[in-house]
């Protein structure tokens, strides 16, 4: 049966059904359980964050994706196609920027992209090798050798190299780990436009406040289960916990409030306030703190980031 094709036929990118991995025991290490049957939805068309401590089973997941590690059971379903039925249609539909440097140094920007094209067996009337070129900014050093680019520049093209065969679905594994600002500004203004063309984007990043800001979408997996998956919105709701912060001037009195608030000054004299939005709106606070007498210069309310609902989540006792 042919699998559907068109952006519009898919709802979603990849569907996984309890995918299991175990890593076969080698010289004195026992075999490894990193996936227990993890079922994960990723939805076409969203920037997708998997997220999770080291060891959670993240690369393993990508890996599978990839077909590059062999899933010991599950069903995995890539753009409509099942990866045992259709091996090489799920594999077309995806491209993998991978964490390590994996580049000829031998060979230069242009060459590697079109070896690459030839793996994916791209006709040479359908390859983009210049506008990739041009998108990663490796115009000019298309002729170099790899080896004499600069470790920013390797990873552009490590980009580019996972775009060759136009897939719908890209990954990118912890693609900012250890790069400068500039070089991450880059990357995500490339990514944001590939999604804006339709491209389905996952990413892992140890960088909570870049899953924040980046992804539409975010799953949480420890110990090869998912703890998780929700639209970021949704799971930034989660941790129902607010600071208030007040400026009271000279007034550095700290009032009695209900048992459930916290209150402390912060070392600039601010008053600070954990509370509970769901039990106290945030007017009520502040109606207490008028009654209580203290003058109310200026007001800030600090929300709960990623960091607070991962930690929450995955601190293990
Ligand atoms: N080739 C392998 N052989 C045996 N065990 C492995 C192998 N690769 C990974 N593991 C184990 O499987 C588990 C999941 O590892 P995986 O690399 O998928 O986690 P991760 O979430 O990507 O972690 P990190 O954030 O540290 O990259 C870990 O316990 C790891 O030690």
């Amino acid at each position: 049966m042919p699998a559907p094709q068109s952006p519009d036929d898919i709802a979603n990118a990849i569907e996984i059904r309890g995918l299991t991995k175990t890593y076969a025991a080698s010289g004195n290490a026992a075999p490894k359980l990193a996936l227990k049957g993890l079922d994960l939805t990723i939805p076409a068309g969203s920037i997708f964050g998997l997220l999770g401590p080291n060891g959670a089973g993240k690369s393993t997941t990508i890996n599978i994706l990839a077909g590059l590690v062999r899933k010991t059971a599950g069903k995995v379903t890539i753009w409509g196609f099942d990866q045992n039925v259709n091996p090489r249609q799920s594999r077309a539909a995806i491209g993998v920027m991978p964490q390590e440097l994996n580049i000829d140094p031998f060979l230069s920007p242009r060459a590697s992209l079109e070896v690459q094209a030839g793996l994916y067996g791209v006709p040479k009337r359908e390859r983009w090798t210049d506008e990739l070129l041009d998108l990663v900014g490796l115009t000019e050093q298309a002729e170099s050798y790899t080896r004499h680019l600069s470790g920013g520049m390797k990873r552009r093209l490590l980009l580019a190299k996972a775009l060759v065969h136009r897939p719908q679905i890209l990954v990118l594994d912890e693609p900012t780990a250890g790069v400068d600002i500039q070089l991450r500004d880059m990357l995500w203004k490339n990514v944001r436009r590939l999604n804006e063309q339709g491209m389905t984007i996952i990413l892992t990043t140890h960088y909570l406040e870049e899953a924040e800001q980046m992804c539409d979408r975010i799953a949480i997996i420890d110990r090869g289960e998912l703890l998780l998956c929700e639209d970021t919105r949704t799971l930034l709701g989660r941790a129902d916990s607010k600071t208030l912060i007040v400026d009271t001037g000279d007034n550095q009195t700290i009032p009695a409030l209900p048992d459930d608030i916290r209150a402390t000054r912060r070392p600039d004299g601010r008053l600070a306030m954990s509370y509970t939005p769901s039990r106290i709106p945030t007017d009520i606070l502040i109606d207490a703190l008028r009654n209580a007498g203290l003058p109310i210069k200026d007001v800030a309310v600090e929300a709960p980031d990623l960091e607070d609902v991962f930690l929450q989540l995955t601190t293990r006792a």
